[in-house]
C-alpha cells in the first residue's frame, strides 16, 4: 500500500507514520508533486492547495481513505469523491486551541480600538480614543463543533452572554445560554452583539451572511469569521460596513485568498484582516502526525475513524469526532 503525504512533514514525521504502517511505501509529495501523485496513494493525508484531478483519482479507483490536514473539508470533499465510498476524517480539534486566541485576537483588538493606539503610537501620539466592552456583550456563535466550543470556555470569564446554533443542537455548554438549530440564524443574528463564524463552508453554509443576515443584526454590532471566507458575501459585508450598520468586522478567512489587491475589504472601516493564521500552531504538524498514526492504527485494526466525515453534511457527526474519542478514553 502507498501513503501519500501532502502537509510540511519532516522526516521525524515520516518515520512515525512509517512505525504505523510498516508495510507501507510513504511518498512526501508536497504541495509540488501531489496533483502528479495522489492517483497512486491507497492511503492520502495532507491539504492541497493547488488543484488536484479529483475525477482522475476516483476514476483509478484506488485510493482507499482521505485523512484531511485541515479541520475545513472543502478541499478534497468534490462531488466525485462525495459519490464514492471512500472514508474521509478531518483535522478538527487539532487547532481548536489557536483558532479561540486568534479570535480573541481580533475581538478584543477590534473592541479595544488596537490597530488606532498602534497607529498612535507610531507617531509618538499618545492620545485616547473611544473603546468598545466585550464584557456585558451578547455573543453569537454559529457552529458548535471543535472551534465553536473551544471558543465557549475561552469566551466564558469575559462575562458574556453566548447564544449559538449548530446542525446537531445536543450537549450544551454550561456556559451558553442557548443552543439552537443550525436554521435559526435570523432568532441568533438580530439578538447579538457580536456575531462569530465557525461553521464549514458547504452547500448551505455558503453565502449565509448577505445583505438579508446582515441588516437582521442589530446596528453597530461585530461580525468575525474565522472559519471560511465565502461564508459571507463579502461585497454585501463592505456595504454595511460602509453604511455605518455593522460597528466592525474582523476576518481571518477572506472569499478569495489572498485578498485581492484590488478588494474593498482592505478599506473597509472598522476592520481587521489577518491572513488565514487562526490555525497556526508551533505544534502543528506533530499533533496532525499523532492523529494520523491514531486513525492508521485504527483502519488497520478495521475501527471506526476518529473524525470520520459525514460527506453529505461535510463534517463528522459529534459521535465521531475528536472530542468525543478523547472524553472517552478518559
Ligand atoms: N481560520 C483558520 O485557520 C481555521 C478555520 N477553520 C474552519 O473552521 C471550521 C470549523 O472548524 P471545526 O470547529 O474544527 O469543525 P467541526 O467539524 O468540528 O465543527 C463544525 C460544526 O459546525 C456545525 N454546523 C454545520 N453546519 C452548520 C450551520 N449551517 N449552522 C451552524 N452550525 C453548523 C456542525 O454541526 C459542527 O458542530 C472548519 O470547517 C474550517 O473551515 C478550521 C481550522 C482553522
Ligand atoms: O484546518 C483548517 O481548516 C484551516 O483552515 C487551517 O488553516
Amino acid at each position: 500500500m502507498r501513503i501519500v503525504l501532502c502537509y510540511p512533514v519532516q522526516p521525524q514525521h515520516v518515520a512515525r507514520i512509517q512505525a504505523a504502517a510498516a508495510d507501507c511505501e510513504i511518498v512526501d509529495a508536497g504541495q509540488e508533486r501531489i496533483a502528479e501523485l495522489l492517483p497512486t496513494a491507497d492511503i492520502y493525508c495532507g491539504h492541497a492547495k493547488v488543484p488536484v484531478p479529483w475525477p482522475e483519482v476516483v476514476a483509478a479507483g484506488r485510493l482507499k481513505w482521505i485523512q484531511s490536514s485541515a479541520a475545513g473539508m472543502d478541499h478534497c470533499l468534490t462531488p466525485e469523491v462525495i459519490g464514492t465510498e471512500i472514508p474521509v476524517s478531518s483535522a478538527s480539534g487539532v487547532l481548536a486551541d489557536q483558532v479561540a486566541d486568534h479570535t480573541m485576537a481580533l475581538l478584543l483588538g477590534l473592541l479595544r480600538s488596537i490597530p488606532e493606539f498602534v497607529e498612535a503610537q507610531k507617531k509618538r501620539e499618545f492620545i485616547r480614543l473611544p473603546t468598545r466592552d466585550l464584557c456585558g456583550a451578547k455573543v453569537g456563535i454559529v457552529g458548535l463543533g471543535a472551534n465553536g466550543r473551544r471558543l465557549t470556555d475561552v469566551l466564558a470569564p469575559f462575562k458574556t452572554t453566548m447564544i449559538a446554533t449548530d446542525y446537531y443542537p445536543r450537549d450544551k455548554p454550561d456556559c451558553v445560554a442557548e443552543l439552537l438549530p443550525h436554521d435559526a440564524l435570523d432568532q441568533l443574528l438580530p439578538a447579538c452583539d457580536i456575531v462569530i463564524l465557525t461553521a464549514p463552508l458547504n452547500d448551505q453554509t455558503r453565502g449565509m451572511i448577505a445583505a438579508e443576515q446582515l441588516a437582521q443584526m442589530k446596528p453597530g454590532a461585530v461580525l468575525v469569521n474565522v472559519a471560511r471566507g465565502p461564508l459571507v458575501v463579502e461585497s454585501d459585508l463592505v456595504d454595511a460596513l460602509e453604511s455605518g450598520h455593522l460597528g466592525g468586522a474582523a476576518v481571518d478567512v477572506t472569499e478569495i485568498e489572498p485578498l485581492p489587491q484590488d478588494s474593498r475589504l482592505w478599506d473597509a472601516p472598522n476592520t481587521l484582516i489577518t491572513p488565514h493564521v487562526g490555525g497556526q500552531k508551533a505544534s502543528r504538524i506533530d499533533d496532525m502526525t499523532d492523529l494520523f498514526c491514531l486513525n492508521l492504527k485504527r483502519y488497520f485494526a478495521g475501527e471506526r475513524l476518529v473524525n470520520l466525515v459525514d460527506k453529505r453534511l461535510g463534517f463528522p457527526t459529534p459521535e465521531d469526532s475528536l472530542r468525543t474519542f478523547m472524553r472517552n478514553c478518559i
